[in-house]
């Protein structure tokens, strides 16, 4: 199996708010192994962002050990992110973001046009690479953050419900997409409040109780994860009793 891309060992995270602290995650141990897509969700504050900021470094633990991929995680260098709203630069056309993201991950010059246009293919894009930012849609925006995103080749996705802000259809049609992101030396570790999103993209959901969230479930989602059709895996048995299963243990750590 090698190496974890996550080991968070005994982690807890206060926030200091005035001369309080506010606990917000753990204690906890979680491991995410290569080729996983681990879905988090949880009731709102239950310190799910938490989590992804201590896995991407931007946050230390209060107590406990963060490693990612073999060492303690630093901000911006092992991991890509997104977020719920796109953050491109608005300045630069749709390939000009991915080529800044090529520009900070050291990609030479002369190669970056090629791997815009392959960055931009993988999420279905390739024609956009010259339109202003402002000038696609919503869901496209999010694209080309998640291209951005992997842009540096990165072995570990974060994702904080990066669908949130988008109609019905698109969520679907990207959730489809985000899909085949893992391989086996890639991970994800992806937050939404959505039980249905979570069932759908996961090979496991960790569901964390309210503040300070804890594991209350960990669960495998051993569906098919490519040669059934979307909409055939959505209306399966096995889809809606793992759903039932998740959405029964959200339901008990809100109570
Ligand atoms: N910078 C901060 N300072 C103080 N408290 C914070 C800070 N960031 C988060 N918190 C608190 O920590 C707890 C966990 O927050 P976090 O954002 O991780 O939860 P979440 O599960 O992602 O919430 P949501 O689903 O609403 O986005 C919450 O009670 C929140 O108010």
């Amino acid at each position: 199996m090698g190496e974890p891309l996550v080991e968070l060992t005994g982690v807890e995270h206060r926030y200091r708010a005035g001369r309080d602290h506010v606990p917000a995650l753990g204690p906890l141990d979680l491991r995410v192994d290569p080729g996983e897509f681990l879905v988090v969700v949880g009731p709102s504050g239950s310190g799910k962002s938490t989590l992804l900021r201590l896995v991407g470094g931007f946050e230390r633990p209060t107590t406990g050990e963060a490693r990612v991929l073999g060492g303690a995680p630093v901000a911006g260098r092992d991991v890509g992110t997104v977020f719920q709203q796109p953050r491109l630069f608005p300045w630069q056309t749709v390939g000009g973001n991915i080529g800044t993201a090529l520009r900070w991950a050291g990609v030479p010059r002369a190669d970056r046009p090629r791997r815009i246009r392959d960055l931009l293919g993988q999420v279905g894009l390739a024609e956009l690479a010259p339109r202003r930012t402002w000038e696609v849609s919503g869901g496209q925006q999010q694209r080309v953050a998640i291209a951005r995103a992997l842009a540096a080749r990165p072995r570990l996705l974060l994702m904080d419900e990066p669908f949130a802000a988008l109609d019905a259809l698109t969520r679907e049609r990207l959730q489809e997409d985000v899909r085949s992101l893992t391989d086996d030396e890639r991970g994800v570790v992806f937050v939404t409040h959505s039980v249905d999103e979570a069932v759908f993209l996961a090979d496991r959901v960790v569901v964390l109780s309210d503040r300070p969230g804890r594991v209350a479930l960990d669960l495998p989602v051993p569906l098919p994860r490519s040669g059934v059709p979307a909409d055939e895996l959505r209306g399966s048995a096995e889809f809606a009793a793992l759903r039932g299963e998740v959405a029964g243990a959200v339901r008990a750590v809100a109570a």
